[in-house]
């Protein structure tokens, strides 16, 4: 029905997610901030990508506006051929609670909701009924089974961040976008965390993109995009969490 609505890009075959020349400025006169200066970046279908970078280079500026939470100064944002400054305020609604998966440091949970309420809601305000199965395994694997009647207030905030990451995935999203998401964790329930998002690639097809400061979380990605200074400067294919710290240490000295 929305396919028909909206706009797609014949050359985005294979291309989950992809930014144009985007531009974000923040404030105005003197204040002006250039969060990103022009990006191009593109994210394949089924690849796993984790975007690195120091302190204010723009990493979160750049998923927001990918994954249409924030819009551009300018330049454009395809998710999937459709291109996102030609949706109106419904379609976008609709195209980020059907198409796309967020998993974010503030889990944004609803507190009078059970784990296992917020983990359907996306479903349910969409009217789909949950593949009982898969949510049966997302579930398992993240070690939910026995919380799932429990409310954030009576959760850790690990496994509050695991039920963010289940409701992410429960709809199997064509993309899922993860800023931080081992952030708040320690290291058993952050690799948790990044097996279940490395599934979801590797045996679903989906796309993940996340943003993190942990080359060992980085090292689970098929590859990795380093910005800086609101830029695109570099990047790494099949990385090692050594070869992560190796290319943040050469982009430090330059
Ligand atoms: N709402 C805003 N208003 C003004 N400036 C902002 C706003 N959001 C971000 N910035 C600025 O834009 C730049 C990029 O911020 P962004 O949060 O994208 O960086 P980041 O790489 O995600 O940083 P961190 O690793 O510290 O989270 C920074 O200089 C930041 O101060």
């Amino acid at each position: 029905m929305m396919g028909a609505m909206v706009e797609t890009n014949p050359a985005s075959d294979g291309i989950a997610a992809r930014a144009t020349n985007v531009k974000k400025i923040y404030g105005s006169g003197d204040t002006q901030v250039h969060a990103l200066a022009g990006v191009d970046v593109e994210f394949k279908k089924a690849e796993f990508t984790a975007i690195m970078g120091p302190s204010g280079s723009g990493k979160s500026t750049l998923m927001h506006c990918l994954a249409g939470l924030d819009s551009a100064t300018s330049g454009s944002v395809d998710i999937g051929g459709t291109e996102l400054t030609s949706l109106s305020d419904k379609q976008m609604t609709q195209l980020r609670r059907d198409r796309i998966g967020f998993v974010f440091q503030a889990f944004n949970l609803v507190p009078t909701l059970t784990a296992l309420e917020n983990i359907t809601l996306p479903l349910d305000i969409a009217g789909r009924t949950p593949d009982q199965e898969w949510l049966n395994a997302v579930v398992d694997r993240l070690g939910l089974t026995n919380r799932l009647d429990h409310r954030p207030s009576e959760l850790s905030g690990g496994q509050q961040q695991r039920v963010a990451c289940a409701r992410a995935l429960v709809g199997r999203p064509e993309i899922i976008f993860g800023d931080e998401p081992t952030g708040n964790l320690d290291s058993h329930s952050g690799g948790e965390v990044l097996d279940i998002l490395r599934a979801a690639v590797t045996e679903f097809g989906q796309t993940v993109v996340i943003v993190t400061h942990d080359p060992r979380a980085a090292s689970y990605a098929d590859r990795v995009v380093f910005l800086s200074d609101g830029h695109i400067v570099d990047e790494l294919r099949d990385p090692t969490a050594d070869s992560i710290i190796d290319k943040m240490k050469a982009l430090e000295n330059i």
